[in-house]
């Protein structure tokens, strides 16, 4: 990283929770074609991002990078650096299993595996650890119990997450995720399949999850956006146009681009 991209970057944040992921000088390239152009932006410990932005501005893009599920296509390319606690998640030495314990993504839809609603969050716990059944059963419940649903499915563990409503479903989708203790929680608009009363119920989970998770989330909802994150990112057309506190973002921001986005005056 150069020294022009680190002041840039400080000057894109301003934040005064330390970084967790110091994004730095990310390009990335679907077989060619460039989607992100030079993102640089710090992404506060336990607090929540938001990133906003008109489609295909970019925004699932930057989030997938943090875990880098690019990985898994031959023609995708990340150029730049993202430090994760100082190290570069995108050099290839960086192993995927330690990166999948350390940051954790639950998407758009909610996709339970089909099996029971037990074996859905101790399915991903068995692939990294040996636990016996006792602590097993312990460490699923905490993950229950942090993702609001244990009190709904205490009773029927072992019935087929499946028949679980959507809102549930994607409760249980975030319990898989933080079962393996991750340090960072990508949200990819978790809450554009539910209804109001279910978004509400997951809007009030991330609020409680930030004091023990980094949290990014992308969203189409403005409001989502105002109301449940500490710190907006405004992109358009693979740039990071502004990046600063949400409140300043939705009130005074400093772009016009940014202005006209969050006014409805847009394109
Ligand atoms: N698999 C892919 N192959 C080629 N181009 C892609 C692929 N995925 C995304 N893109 C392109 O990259 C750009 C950024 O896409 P991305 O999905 O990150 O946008 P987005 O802001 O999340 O959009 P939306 O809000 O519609 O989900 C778009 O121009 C999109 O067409």
């Amino acid at each position: 990283m150069n020294d022009l991209a680190a002041a840039s970057a400080a000057a894109l944040t301003g934040a005064s929770a330390p970084a967790k992921l110091k994004v730095r000088d990310v390009h990335f390239y679907y077989n060619g074609y460039q989607a992100l152009k030079g993102i640089n932006m710090d992404i506060p410990e336990k607090q929540v991002t938001a990133i906003i932005g008109p489609s295909g501005c970019g925004k699932s893009t930057l989030l997938r990078i943090f875990n880098r599920i690019y990985a898994i296509y031959p023609k995708l390319e990340a150029k730049g650096s993202i430090e994760l606690d100082g190290e570069n998640i995108l050099d290839p030495a960086y192993s995927m299993n330690r990166l999948r314990t350390k940051v954790g993504m639950v998407f758009q839809k909610p996709v339970p595996f089909p099996m029971t609603i037990f074996e859905n969050v101790a399915y991903g716990i068995r692939h990294h650890e040996k636990l016996s059944r006792a602590d097993m059963e312990i460490r699923v419940e905490q993950a229950l119990r942090s993702a609001a649903l244990w009190d709904e499915v205490k009773d029927k563990l072992k019935q087929s997450a499946l028949g679980l409503s959507g809102g549930q479903q994607q409760r249980l989708c975030i319990a898989r995720g933080i079962a393996l203790r991750p340090e960072v929680l990508l949200l990819d608009e978790p809450t554009s399949a539910l209804d109001p009363i279910a978004t509400g119920r997951i809007e009030q989970l991330v609020e409680e999850l930030k004091h023990e998770y980094t949290i990014v989330i992308v969203t189409h909802n403005m409001q989502q956006a105002a109301r449940v994150s500490d710190r907006t990112a405004f992109m358009y057309m693979g740039d990071l146009i502004e990046f600063d506190n949400t409140e300043k973002i939705f009130t005074k921001p400093g772009k016009k681009q940014t202005e006209d986005y969050i006014t409805g005056r847009f394109g």
